[in-house]
């Protein structure tokens, strides 16, 4: 089965009422692809979640950013996998590397709120990547092998369906310079490798790994033709009209 083209938007900690309803006005008012050519998610923040889930068009999904490693109790400022579930959503983002660096979740951490996100229904959006320090020490697939495997070890095959690796260089977040089509197609591709050779055959094919970092309208329909990248996951130009021209990108991706 082809993999389906995936666009994911974090929105990270931005927006205002009038700016979060301006950004899904656009998105309503768009000419999308077809649904069985992009899937398209968007992750406001918390707050604003419910603002959109009431406006925006029922072909968009709402993701959440983050969500405790656990169910309901004494964890203040915490949001649970449960709460999202009643709030009626179907997907998380975990394991972004600001989370990872600027709270210092740890792998096994991300792994165990995958673990626990799953078991409650969500789907997983599972960000790995790699600095520049340990890309200019050689040590990228170390890096992403551990963040995935850590994973792994706590999943059955099966419940690969349910997430969608995203491969986000640190150094391209947020800072403009993103990664060559041919660096993205490397990692995604040894990526899938790594999934064929110890999950199975069937998760390394069928599993979608995205990239995202400093990804825009000006540079997406390049990326979007590599055979291994199966979409994005977009901060900062999917506040922006542009955002609509990365979910087009989808028509220039490569057959699976
Ligand atoms: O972190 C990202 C998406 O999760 C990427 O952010 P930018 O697109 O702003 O580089």
């Amino acid at each position: 089965m082809p993999r389906t083209f995936f666009v994911g938007g974090n929105w990270k900690c931005n927006g205002t009422a009038q700016s979060v309803s301006a950004l899904v006005d656009t998105l309503n008012n768009a000419d999308l692809p077809a649904a069985g050519i992009v899937e398209v998610v968007v992750a406001p923040t918390y707050v604003h979640i419910p603002l959109v889930q009431q406006k925006l068009r029922f072909e968009i999904a709402v993701s959440a950013q983050n969500c405790w490693v656990k169910g309901n109790g004494a964890y203040t400022g915490e949001v649970s996998a449960d709460i999202l579930v009643d709030l009626g959503l179907h997907w998380v983002i975990l394991g972004h590397s600001e989370r990872r660096s600027l709270l210092q979740e740890s792998n096994e951490f991300v792994a165990d709120k995958t673990v626990y996100a799953l078991s409650k229904g969500l789907n997983v959006i599972l960000c790995v990547g790699e600095t520049l320090a340990q890309r200019e020490n050689g040590d990228t697939m170390n890096i992403v092998n551990d963040q995935i495997k850590a994973v792994a070890d706590k999943l059955s095959p099966s419940d690969w369906t349910k997430v969608v690796v995203a491969y986000e260089p640190v150094w391209a977040i947020g800072t403009g310079k993103v990664a060559t089509t041919e660096q993205a197609q490397e990692v995604h591709q040894q990526l899938r490798s790594w999934l064929s050779d110890n999950v199975s055959a069937d998760v390394g094919a069928q599993t979608r790994i995205i990239y995202g970092g400093s990804v825009s309208a000006k540079n997406c329909n390049e990326l979007a033709g590599a055979p291994d990248i199966d979409g994005f996951l977009v901060g900062g130009a999917s506040l922006k009209p542009e955002f609509v021209d990365i979910i087009a990108s989808a028509k220039n991706r490569a057959s699976a």
